[in-house]
């Protein structure tokens, strides 16, 4: 014979919640017609284990559609009320059932469950709020990133076209005052590209802080140090290779950061990107090192950067010494960049692949 478990409800101006107190609950049958709810289940209760079943007639009318969930404890049935409103009880009979009783742990009187209502709103206002805030906090970095990537862009490309243009027209001659014609902007992209390093830094952009800043204290160093405080290295061919080799990867790199910035793609622009620096990379640093060898007997003459030791000994350490170093150093930097932007290759095409499937 079925029995009937013991049901304790809550209300909320929306739903009503009832819960079954029945222990592992099967073959549960919930449902509702003409505003009556029917249950039946087998599972252990009051009586032990058995089937149970109840039905309650609701006072005002509900949704058909219902949900429940059971537990190993219990069955939590909510059902959805047609019109948002108070019941001053539940069933349409003025007697309350005797299985019936308040769920305590879920009980609300109407000015309760109304502050849970104005709670409710607020935490989604607030949650509201914020995302506004973060979404103008990623605006605004983008507006940065565009406008940092179409400067440098614009640089860049001036630094190329003025120096094919100038090959073309001049010829080779065009190789000797190539810092004369080109250092200013140069040195205006390379400290500008100090951002690079921030933004790698404090996560503005996905990428590496240290492979950012080999490439930036490395460019810079060749740029201020070797060529910039040296004015014998001035008229040097090396100055056109290195500004060239530099200029060439740049004018792909950050055309294709702004494209990103509009999350758009132009395939051709993305692979070049990233298969453009696998020539140019050790190019590049093949230029600066041929650029910091030359360097050497100049650093030694004019003892500029050297270390005074003291007037005992009567000599100084030139700067060469470090340029030793740093030569070492360089190719150290022109590994691990290599391997990095490797990834980044690996990495870029795979999840193209992955996408296109
Ligand atoms: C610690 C002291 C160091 C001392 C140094 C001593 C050793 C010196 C050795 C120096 C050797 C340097 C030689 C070098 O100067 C020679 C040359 O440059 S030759 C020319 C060829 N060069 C190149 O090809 C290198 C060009 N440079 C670069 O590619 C980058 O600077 C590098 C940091 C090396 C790699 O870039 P990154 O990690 O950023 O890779 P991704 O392009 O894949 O970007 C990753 C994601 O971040 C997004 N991102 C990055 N920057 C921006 C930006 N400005 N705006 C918008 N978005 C950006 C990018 O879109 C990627 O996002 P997603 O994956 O979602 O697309």
């Amino acid at each position: 014979m079925a029995l009937t478990p013991l049901v304790y409800w809550a209300q909320r101006h929306e739903d009503i919640y009832l819960r079954v107190e029945l222990t592992d609950v099967q073959n549960i049958d919930v449902h509702v017609d003409e505003n009556v709810l029917h249950f039946s289940a087998q599972g252990h209760g009051a009586k032990g284990q058995n089937e149970y079943k109840f039905s309650l007639e609701f006072l005002l009318p509900v949704k058909p559609q219902l949900s429940y969930k059971s537990t190993q404890r219990q069955v939590n049935i909510t059902v959805h009320k047609v019109q948002r409103g108070w019941w001053e009880r539940l069933t349409l009979r003025e007697r309350k059932p005797v299985f019936l009783a308040p769920d305590f742990d879920r009980w609300l009187d109407e000015s309760d469950a109304e502050m849970e209502i104005r709670e409710k709103e607020e935490k989604k206002n607030r949650l509201k709020a914020s995302r506004q805030k973060e979404a103008g906090f990623v605006s605004l970095k983008t507006v940065f990133l565009i406008v940092y990537n179409l400067v440098q862009f614009l640089g860049f490309s001036w630094i190329f076209i003025n120096m094919t243009v100038r090959l073309f027209i001049i010829g080779i001659d065009s190789l000797y005052d190539t810092f004369h014609t080109i250092s200013d902007v140069m040195f205006f992209c390379q400290i500008l590209a100090l951002v690079e390093v921030l933004n790698a830094a404090f996560g503005v952009v996905k990428t590496g802080v240290i492979p950012t800043l080999i490439q930036v204290v490395g460019r810079n160093f060749i740029l201020f140090i070797i060529f910039g405080s040296l004015e014998e290295m001035h008229h040097k061919p090396v100055v056109f290779f290195v500004f060239y080799l530099w200029s060439a990867i740049e004018i792909f790199r950050y055309p294709f950061y702004m494209l990103g910035c509009f999350n758009t793609e132009w395939k051709t622009l993305t692979w070049l990107r990233y298969t453009v620096w696998m020539p140019l990379y050790p190019l590049g640093v093949l230029a600066e090192a041929l650029a910091v060898i030359q360097s050497i007997p100049i650093f030694d003459e004019s003892k500029l950067f050297s270390i005074p030791l003291t007037k005992a000994i009567g000599t100084s350490v030139s700067f060469s010494y470090f340029l030793y170093i740093y030569l070492v150093l360089m190719f150290l930097g022109l590994f691990i960049n290599f391997s990095h932007l490797y990834q980044q290759r690996k990495r870029r095409f795979r999840t193209k692949k992955r996408k296109a499937n």
